[in-house]
């Protein structure tokens, strides 16, 4: 499907669950007016309707782009998740239709890995259930069962861009910090990698959790998982609400095996702060419970909005991909007195050098040319005089393996 450029007032944003104005600043000062903003998220109906008129949507994590709502989003060029995660993305079926999608992967680790911290001082203190007691009157001093930070052993389980960060904190508190990740990462400090998921498990006073919701993740810990865990240990996560087992957890709580949790992510989380928030474990006071609120500072979310903001914003202007999650990465120049034609497809044999025929048939001169390829998709960006714009997108588009193509101005 070949696509001419819109002028950027037909170009509409849709930024959806409360996405801080840092965005809606960073697109109006590149010069995008038409934005549309909501606080919650949609219900499906309601999305599907909006963003039928979107060409670009920003979203969290509570919206889920499925392939029911790609199908709707006839207009869409790409997806801003303003947060780290992506797994609310049936990225599939964006890449299909050659929709790229963006996200912030760094703008919000500090305030997670701060926030599993100050879970892990609190509740190795026992102050979740002393506060919890003190609300209903009672004045619960002792010393029993509370422990300093120092000297605990960390268990982190994901050494990714928070597991890293929370083990630098974790260490100048004088935590010794081992982690468990699938693959072999550099220690930073004086961290230690552990092979086993047991093994960081059976020898942990505090494990969390910074994996990313995928198949492999999925009820990470359950029974068998939390049953290996310490005498007195402490379970946080802040990942996903996929990757804990919350009626196992609850069981071993009950049992009063582990001193405490902090869980800030659910399998099924409200859809909005009017909604009412189930679950098995608002039964314990020793057990945080937080909102899915660890990226939630006005730090990170002011960071977030501007940063993916500047993504999208780029993308619709000059085609760069940088840090796309789906597509392949390539930061273009700017393309002042041609027109850009942008061509995704299906990483096949035969694309390229069909494409390069359009120009050598034609006789378009190219005067400067991109290509980026990943497992799944070739993306080429070809500057060309404008008069031979259409005729080349014309063609272009016609390409066998074409997943879209398009024109910037
Ligand atoms: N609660 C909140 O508000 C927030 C939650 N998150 C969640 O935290 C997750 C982690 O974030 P980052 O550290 O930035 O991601 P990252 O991608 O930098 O790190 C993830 C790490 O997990 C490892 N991993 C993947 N599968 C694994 C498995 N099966 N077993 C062990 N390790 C595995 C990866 O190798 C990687 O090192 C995000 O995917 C997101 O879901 C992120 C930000 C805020
Ligand atoms: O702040 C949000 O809405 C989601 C944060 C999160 O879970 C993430 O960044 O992956």
């Amino acid at each position: 499907m070949a696509r001419q450029s819109l002028p950027k007032e037909k170009i509409k944003f849709l930024l959806l669950e409360g996405i801080h104005p840092s965005a809606v600043e960073a697109l109006q000062r590149a010069g995008y007016e038409n934005i549309e903003v909501h606080a919650k998220a949609l219900p499906t109906e309601e999305l599907k309707a909006a963003i039928a008129g979107a060409h670009f949507v920003g979203i969290r994590s509570r919206t889920q782009l499925t392939e029911e709502v790609f199908a709707a989003a006839r207009k869409l060029v790409a997806v801003g998740c303003f947060c780290i995660g992506t797994n609310q993305v049936n990225l599939e079926a964006a890449t299909k239709r050659g929709i790229a999608v963006f996200n912030a992967p760094f703008s919000n680790t500090r305030s997670v890995a701060e926030l599993v911290i100050a879970e892990a001082i609190l509740l190795l203190r026992g102050v979740a259930e002393k506060n919890a007691a003190a609300h209903r009157g009672e004045w619960q001093k002792s010393a029993t069962g509370a422990f300093e930070i120092r000297g605990k052993k960390l268990g982190i389980i994901g050494y990714g861009n928070i597991g890293v960060q929370l083990g630098i904190i974790a260490e100048s508190l004088g935590m010794q910090v081992q982690f468990y990740d699938v693959v072999n990462k550099l220690p930073l400090g004086n961290a230690r990698q552990v092979h086993s998921l047991g093994q960081l498990l059976a020898s942990s006073d505090v494990v969390t959790l910074h994996v990313p919701e995928t198949a492999a993740t999925q009820d990470m810990i359950g029974a068998q998982e939390l049953e290996l865990m310490r005498e007195g240990g402490i379970l946080i996560n802040a990942s996903r609400g996929t990757v804990v087992d919350i009626d196992a957890l609850a069981a071993r709580l009950e049992s009063g095996h582990l001193a405490g949790a902090a869980i800030d992510v659910f399998p099924v989380e409200p859809r909005s702060n009017d909604d009412e928030f189930v679950s098995p474990l608002r039964r314990f006071d020793n057990v945080f419970l937080t909102p899915h609120i660890g990226g939630s500072t006005v730090e990170a979310q002011e960071n977030i909005g501007m940063e993916v903001a500047e993504k999208l914003a780029k993308y619709s202007d000059n085609g760069t991909t940088t840090s796309s999650v789906n597509f392949p990465e390539v930061a273009l120049p700017e393309h002042a007195g041609c027109h850009r034609l942008l061509h995704i497809h299906h990483n096949i044999p035969g694309v390229m050098s069909a494409i390069n025929s359009v120009f050598s048939e034609t006789g378009v001169n190219v005067s400067a040319q991109f290509l980026q390829t990943n497992e799944a998709v070739g993306y080429v960006v070809i500057d060309v005089d404008a008069e031979y714009s259409d005729i080349a997108l014309a063609r272009l588009a016609a390409v066998e393996g074409t997943i879209r193509s398009r024109v910037l101005f």
